[in-house]
């Protein structure tokens, strides 16, 4: 069986759209966050979705130790923020571009996210260079889910809908 080059394993991976994220931690090991598209549901009893994280990320220290994470769905016009987050900035400035909350578990939640999903991290795998978390959603906030930011083909792209009500009410769940 012939192995795969990393480099051709990208090349196709860049055809796989994904919707583009922040996820951003906080705690006693310190604020982090960054640009994440490899984040997928797992299962919705319990909630738990997952995020690749790779080891050599400046925000990895961080969202380990704090084991919590807010994972915020992009829009369209989080492009630049997007581009903050995806590395070499210090973190302080990535948070200084946008307004922030906090939920549950005091993971920054961006304020007018598509999504933002509040998280424990249950369990992690170390595969090669990242990190695979699990991890338990336990506070929600929905707002204007009409559009996504989507990564696809190395350059962000939008997807949307023509009629807001498709995508259902906004809304806030889980502890406070
Ligand atoms: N999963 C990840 O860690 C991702 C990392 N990136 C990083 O963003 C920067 C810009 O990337 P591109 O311009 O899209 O070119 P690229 O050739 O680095 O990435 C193309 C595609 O390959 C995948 N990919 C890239 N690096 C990866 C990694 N280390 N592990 C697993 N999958 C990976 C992603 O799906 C990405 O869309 C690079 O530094 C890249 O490492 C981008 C997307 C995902
Ligand atoms: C569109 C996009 C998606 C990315 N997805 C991931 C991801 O899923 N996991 C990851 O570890 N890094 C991902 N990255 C890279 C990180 O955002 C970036 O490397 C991270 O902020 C580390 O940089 P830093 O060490 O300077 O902070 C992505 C970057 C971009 C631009």
């Amino acid at each position: 069986m012939q192995d795969v080059a990393p480099r051709d394993y990208r090349d196709a991976m860049a055809c796989l759209g994904a919707a583009v994220n922040i996820v951003t931690t906080d705690g006693a090991a310190g604020r982090a966050g960054f640009t994440a598209s490899a984040i997928c549901s797992v299962t919705d009893d319990p909630p738990t979705l997952l995020v690749c994280i790779n080891r050599s990320s400046s925000a990895y220290g961080s969202v380990t130790r704090n084991k919590v994470v807010c994972v915020n769905v992009l829009s369209a016009r989080h492009e630049q923020l997007s581009r903050l987050f995806g590395g070499k900035v210090p973190a302080e400035e990535r948070f200084a571009a946008a307004a922030w909350s906090t939920l549950a578990t005091g993971a920054p939640v961006l304020a007018d996210c598509t999504a933002a999903f509040d998280c424990r991290i249950a369990h992690v795998v170390n595969v090669g260079s990242h990190d695979v978390l699990f991890c338990r959603v336990v506070a929600l906030q929905r707002s204007g889910c009409t559009d996504n930011l989507i990564y696809f083909g190395r350059a962000y792209h939008t997807v949307g809908v023509t009629d807001p009500a498709e995508a259902g009410p906004e809304s806030a769940s889980g502890p406070s």
